[in-house]
């Protein structure tokens, strides 16, 4: 059910990038994450959608480290993560867009992404920064400074600075919101391209549209649950779950 934005993934290994297992976290009375259970695949392009308050957002700060689960199991790439800092999960090589320190508003934007590479791998960083810049269409722009883009330019870069960290998992939240639809057709088919090098991405979204282009299988979350997945065309057509978890019937 891809598009022409997205490819095939590379052959795919039986073991998942990431697997959560009865993961719980309540935040006074409220339980966020109620017993979650997923598994994303290596390469794989997973969608994350549901209602307002379901725990999408949660989820994701326990899958990065930011906020630490009450109980339950967090396995990426082979080694359990559940409580660990973010700091060291993110050396591990599990990023998340838009939540690593803002950009430097007073370096140029190539400045930027190499800051991003001093704070991991410096290896090739040179190299990597004119293909990220190339990668994002921010050519034109590799010596303004930060501070000088448009926001949809400045989304673009906080996209490369993860980039340049050679995450091998990238949660993207609500990447492609309020940006115009030709940044958002950058960020989609950065997104491909990486996708083909072995980058596996998790995504919270609520464009259906973008979902539907850029996911290989989409997971849906209620009440701090996972309530179902599978291939986009299967969800929509489950009227039930369309109506009930994201209030528009198809
Ligand atoms: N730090 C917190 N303190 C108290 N309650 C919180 C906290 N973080 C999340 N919650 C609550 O946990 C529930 C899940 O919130 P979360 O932001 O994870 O949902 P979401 O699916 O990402 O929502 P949205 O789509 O609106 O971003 C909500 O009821 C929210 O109010």
């Amino acid at each position: 059910m891809n598009t022409a934005t997205t490819s095939s993934p590379p052959s795919q290994s039986s073991d998942p990038i990431l697997t959560v297992r009865d993961l719980f976290r309540q935040f006074g009375g409220i339980k966020a994450a109620d017993g979650v259970n997923l598994e994303v695949g290596r390469c794989e392009i997973a969608g994350l959608i549901g209602p307002n308050g379901s725990g999408k957002s949660t989820l994701f700060s326990l899958v990065a480290g930011t906020v630490k689960p009450d109980s339950g199991q967090i396995r990426f790439d082979g080694r359990e993560i559940a409580g660990m800092n973010a700091h060291r999960i993110a050396r591990l090589g599990l990023a998340r867009t838009f939540q690593i320190p803002a950009m430097f508003d007073n370096m140029t934007v190539t400045e930027n992404l190499l800051a991003a590479a001093a704070q991991g791998h410096w290896h090739g960083a040179k190299d990597r920064a004119a293909e990220t810049l190339s990668l994002l269409k921010l050519d034109q722009v590799a010596q303004n400074r930060a501070s000088d883009l448009s926001g949809g330019q400045q989304k673009l870069l906080e996209f490369g600075r993860v980039v340049m960290r050679q995450a091998s998992l990238i949660l993207l939240d609500e990447v492609t919101a309020g940006v115009h639809p030709n940044i958002r057709k950058i960020i989609l088919d950065a997104i491909a391209r990486l996708r083909e090098r072995g980058i596996s991405f998790f995504i919270i979204e609520h464009d259906m549209e973008m979902v539907r282009n850029v996911c290989d299988r989409i997971i849906v979350m209620d009440a701090g649950r996972v309530v179902t997945s599978g291939a986009f065309e299967d969800i929509v057509r489950d009227s039930e779950v369309m109506q009930t978890y994201l209030g528009r019937p198809q």
